[in-house]
């Protein structure tokens, strides 16, 4: 760390703007150039789109002075993946230059913030790290307040939206749209002109859902105070982490403030193996209420495997997340003596960590139903008697999985 003669972190602060394409990440980046109050403010503005027509619009009208301040258009790419060298090349160049009191930095709609937060951590083999010039400061995430809630419900993938050129990014837009409000510090609510005060409300209720430590900061036309936005030292790459709804409700056990908007959540957990059949079902079922799931299944058809679901909105998945610990034998476990004794608090005999463990968060959820929907899809005790064999022959609807 860089010190001052006064003690003080002398590297340069850098707040990440992330959201959606049309949320009001320009509007608000232009906000703050106007109404920086004598603060020196570099820009990075990163589009993916070939023209960059961001760069132009916030060039206009004089708002940025080339020569006092600094703006860098990073195009044909995304900073989280294919430019994330130029990036570090970029933020170290204009911290070492000394001359500026904050760096800011708007990503594509499309950039994932964790990447981004992470390159700043990243140390390359010569020892160096941006994390010497720079710190990561706030992420800030604008939301626009009419198009959230149904984008966040929406099936539409990045591709059929055409934001995505990559063949490879088949990504939901709601899996980043999630993303980007989990990992922000500041949820910055834009266009409340557009919306109803009920539509206000609904919104601020999904916000709180997802992420329930950020600071909602309520916006139109991206006019917030710059102390929110600028210099907040929130940023707290293990915080960050951990500032989900879902994360913080498997930790706790439940959402802090959760008689807000009707905001619940749960854990559901058993020590006993799901009917594939009658899991699918659930899985395929309207749950009321729901807004966001995440956790691990053990299917009765599949002792070895660990299966992973996720919702957000109404888009659900299902996946391998990996082998059981018991399925691979303690010879093959890590030497970890921490991770041996975290692996020894979970295991219950006879199955050891196989387990189920979901976690539901939702406005206005029935969690009594959810929960007695959830306990019919384990195996019943009949079922259970009949042991792995039997069960290895169960009807099993879901697609073959692979590491
Ligand atoms: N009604 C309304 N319109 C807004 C508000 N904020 C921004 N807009 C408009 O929304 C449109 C998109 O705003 P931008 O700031 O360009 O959004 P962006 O997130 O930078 O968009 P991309 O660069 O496409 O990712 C513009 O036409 C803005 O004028 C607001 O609070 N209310």
């Amino acid at each position: 760390m860089t010190l001052t003669a006064q003690g003080a972190d002398a590297r340069l602060p850098v707040t990440v703007l992330s959201g959606f394409l049309g949320a009001g990440k320009t509007t608000l980046l232009n906000h703050i150039l106007a109404n920086r109050e004598g603060r020196r403010v570099a820009v990075i503005v990163n589009d993916m789109s070939e023209v960059n027509i961001d760069a132009a619009l916030v060039d206009q009208g004089g708002r940025l002075s080339r020569t006092e301040e600094k703006l860098v258009e990073m195009t044909n790419g995304c900073i989280c993946c294919t430019l994330r060298e130029d990036l570090m090349q970029e933020v170290a160049r204009l911290a070492g230059e000394g001359r500026f009191d904050a760096l800011l930095i708007e990503s594509t709609g499309i950039a994932e913030p964790m990447p981004v937060a992470a390159t700043f951590d990243f140390r390359d083999e010569d020892g160096h790290s941006l994390s010497d010039l720079a710190r990561l400061d706030t992420m800030v995430t604008v939301v626009d307040a009419s198009a959230f809630p149904r984008d966040y419900a929406s099936a539409e993938s990045l591709r059929q939206r055409g934001e995505v050129a990559g063949e490879e990014d088949g990504r939901l837009l709601v899996d980043l749209l999630v993303e980007q409000v989990e990992f922000a510090d500041i949820l910055v609510l834009n266009k409340l002109d557009l919306v109803p005060p009920e539509g206000r409300a609904q919104a601020i209720a999904l916000l709180r859902a997802l992420n329930p430590t950020a600071e909602i900061v309520e916006a139109e036309q991206g006019r917030v105070p710059l102390e929110k936005v600028l210099g907040t030292g929130r940023f707290d790459f293990a915080r960050a982490s951990q500032a989900s709804g879902w994360a913080q409700a498997l930790s706790e056990g439940h959402l802090p403030e959760s008689e807000e908007f009707g905001l619940s959540s749960f854990v559901w957990r058993a020590r006993r193996p799901l009917h594939p059949t009658r899991f699918k079902a659930f899985l395929e079922s309207d749950l009321p209420g729901v807004v966001r799931a995440k956790g691990f299944f053990w299917l009765a058809s599949r002792m070895e495997w660990a299966g992973s679901w996720q919702l957000a909105g109404s888009i659900g998945r299902h996946e391998a997340a990996g082998f059981w610990w018991a399925a691979v034998g303690p010879e093959r476990w890590p030497d970890d003596p921490d991770w041996r004794a975290g692996v020894k608090r979970l295991w219950q005999e006879p199955w050891g960590d196989r387990r189920q463990e979901l976690v539901f968060i939702g406005i206005g959820m029935e969690e009594a139903a959810l929960r007695r929907q959830l306990d019919a899809c384990l195996l019943t005790e009949a079922e259970l008697r009949q042991g792995p064999r039997a069960w290895a022959r169960l009807p099993d609807p879901f697609p073959a999985w692979s590491r």
